[in-house]
Parts: structure tokens; sequence; C-alpha cells
């Protein structure tokens, strides 16, 4: 942490917020989540996962140092999602963005190393959250340490969640 203490709001230098469509039909629907056609190689998924949280639980706050993740809110549920930009070079350093995503607002989130993120479910449902990062988790047969900082338990944190 840097010594930033207060964020302004705004929004973050190279975070990527992509709406999903879906496809609806008498079956049901169909959201495409990435496309390799789409995404710069930069951040090209290595691997994906989906995670469910609970209503009123919160996940993060986390940073990468070298992992950009691709999140998908696509429901069900609702997610407030929470960004902190600390990264000194950043033309939006000192900025936290706050962004609702979920069931009511299907997308798909770029989110670069170095910002830190957490994201609450805010409605009542089992929240489903899907992520394609660029980098395998824990390396190469998870034989590496994990590319994760991570603040839920750090006092005095500055990245709070309300
Ligand atoms: C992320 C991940 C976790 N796991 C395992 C580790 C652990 O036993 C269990 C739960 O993992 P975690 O406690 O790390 O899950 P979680 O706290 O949900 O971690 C996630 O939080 C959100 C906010 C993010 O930003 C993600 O990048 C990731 O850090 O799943 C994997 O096997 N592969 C994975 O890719």
């Amino acid at each position: 942490m840097n010594g930033i203490t207060s964020f302004t709001k705004g929004r973050i230098h190279d975070v990527v917020l992509r709406p999903l469509g879906k496809f609806l039909d008498e079956r049901g629907w169909l959201c495409e989540l990435f496309r390799s056609d789409e995404l710069d190689q930069q951040v090209l998924p290595a691997m994906a996962y989906i995670s469910m949280t609970q209503p009123g639980i919160t996940r993060g706050p986390h940073e990468h140092v070298d992992q950009t993740d691709y999140f998908c809110f696509m429901g069900p549920s609702n997610f407030k999602v929470y960004l902190w930009d600390m990264r000194p070079d950043s033309p939006s350093c000192g900025v936290r963005q706050i962004i609702y995503a979920g069931i009511d607002a299907p997308m798909a989130m770029i989110v670069p190393p170095g910002v830190v993120h957490a994201y609450r479910n805010v409605g009542t449902e089992h929240g489903i959250v899907f992520n394609a990062p660029n980098r395998l988790y824990a390396g190469d047969g998870k034989r590496e340490p994990v590319d994760e900082v991570r603040y839920e338990e750090v006092a005095g944190s500055p990245y709070l969640i309300d």
C-alpha cells in the first residue's frame, strides 16, 4: 500500500467493461463469454473457473502482481464490484470505481494487475461468477506461489466494503 487512505470516484485506467448479450429463445438463453478474436493477446485466458458466492457475502479485496482477471457476471443474482487503483504510475491512481453487474446487467470485466478488486453478492440468490485469468492459478502443475495479495484480514486496509 502506498499511503493513500481515501479515494475519489471515477473510472480506472485499463479496466475494460464489456456488456454481455444474451441470445434468448424458447429454451432459455446462451451468452458468449470471450472470443480470442476480440481480446488482446496479453489478456487471453490461460484457464477458467466459476465460483458461487452466497447472498450478502464478499470475495476480496485482492490484487494480482502479474495476472489479469476476466470476470463475467451474468447471473443469477447481482454483484456490487469494487475496484481501487493504487498503481503509482497510473493516470487514475487514487480512484475507486463501483460497478453493479449480474443478472440485471450482464457484464464482462477485465481487471489488470495492480488494481485491487472485490465483489459482494447484493442479490438474494446464489451468485455465480466466471473468471478466465491469463495466468494459471499457482503456475504450471500448481507448483508455484499463488499470484495474489489478499487484504481481507489486513488491519487498517483502505479497501473498505460498504
Ligand atoms: C482462484 C482459484 C482457487 N482455487 C482453490 C484455492 C482454494 O482452495 C479455493 C478457494 O480459492 P480462494 O479462496 O483463493 O477464492 P477467492 O477468495 O474467491 O479468490 C478469488 O477472489 C476474487 C475476488 C478474485 O479476484 C480472484 O482472482 C480470486 O482471487 O479454490 C483453485 O484451485 N484454483 C483457482 O484458480
